[in-house]
């Protein structure tokens, strides 16, 4: 299936193709597969497996547990992907080897016009393979997991937030948390009191000018409790300054 030549096409190679295409049947993902925003598809290696059996594993050289997926099959699955479109692919390969992924990260992802993902399962994948296919390794973060499915997903959700359109004007991904540099600010709904718990006053105002001053010192504030490192290398501007010292004055009353 030839790609519309704006969308961005995502292709993931995974002995598990049900399990990942579940991501784009759900919400900010779901729709802008449906709107052709992105286009998702997976490959399985066993459909390139040389023998009968589908083998994609195999025992490991040098002995010791489990079992290593093998280059064939993945080189063939890796290939049939990059011929379903004509552009040029970035092949990423997610495992705790990886460099973390984070929103800087994320973004480059939002721009490539072709990603495909490689997904291992067991011990690993032969390194040959990946010497050969491979432009990048990221982590989601440092644990293990069974296979790297679940830590694509994470990335494709990620990275189609940032896809222009993909989110409507009532989310803008400029202003999510990790855009700012700051962990997010509170958020409230109705009913105004619940359990005897009221909404902060300023959001009530009607003052928007107030409101973004409160969600801006919040955010300092909160990041300044609970993620320092991320003030750590950042130039706070007098505004912001001045915020987060009320912010801190006010916590230590
Ligand atoms: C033993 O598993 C592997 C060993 C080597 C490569 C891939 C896998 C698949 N598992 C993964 C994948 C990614 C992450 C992560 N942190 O992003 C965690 N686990």
């Amino acid at each position: 299936m030839t790609g519309t030549p704006n969308s961005r096409r995502i292709d993931v190679i995974t002995v598990f193709p049900e399990m990942v295409e579940q991501v784009a049947r759900f919400g900010v993902v779901g729709r802008a597969a449906e709107r052709g925003l992105i286009e998702l598809s997976a490959w399985n290696p066993r459909d390139y497996a040389e023998d009968r059996h589908a083998t994609v594993d195999d025992r490991p050289y040098g002995g010791g547990p489990g079992m290593v997926m093998k280059v064939a099959p993945l080189h063939r699955a890796i290939q049939a992907a990059r011929a379903a479109d004509p552009r040029p692919a970035r092949v990423i390969h997610l495992s705790p080897q990886g460099a973390r992924l984070d929103q800087d990260r994320v973004a480059r992802l939002a721009a490539c016009e072709r990603v495909i993902y490689l997904c291992g399962r067991y011990e690993g994948i032969d390194e040959r393979l990946l010497e050969a296919e491979v432009d990048e390794e990221l982590s989601i973060g440092d644990y293990v997991l069974s296979g790297g499915e679940l830590a694509a997903m994470v990335a494709i959700d990620a990275a189609t937030r940032l896809v222009p359109g993909a989110l409507g004007h009532e989310d803008s991904a400029a202003e999510d948390s990790f855009a700012t540099g700051l962990l997010d600010h509170p958020h409230y709904t109705r009913p105004e009191v619940y359990e005897r718990r009221g909404v902060p006053e300023v959001l009530r105002s009607g003052d928007h000018g107030a409101v973004d001053t409160w969600r801006l010192k919040q955010a300092l504030g909160r990041t300044w409790l609970r993620r320092p490192d991320l003030l750590a290398g950042r130039e706070l501007d007098e505004r912001q300054r001045r915020l987060l010292d009320e912010f801190i004055a006010e916590h230590r009353a």
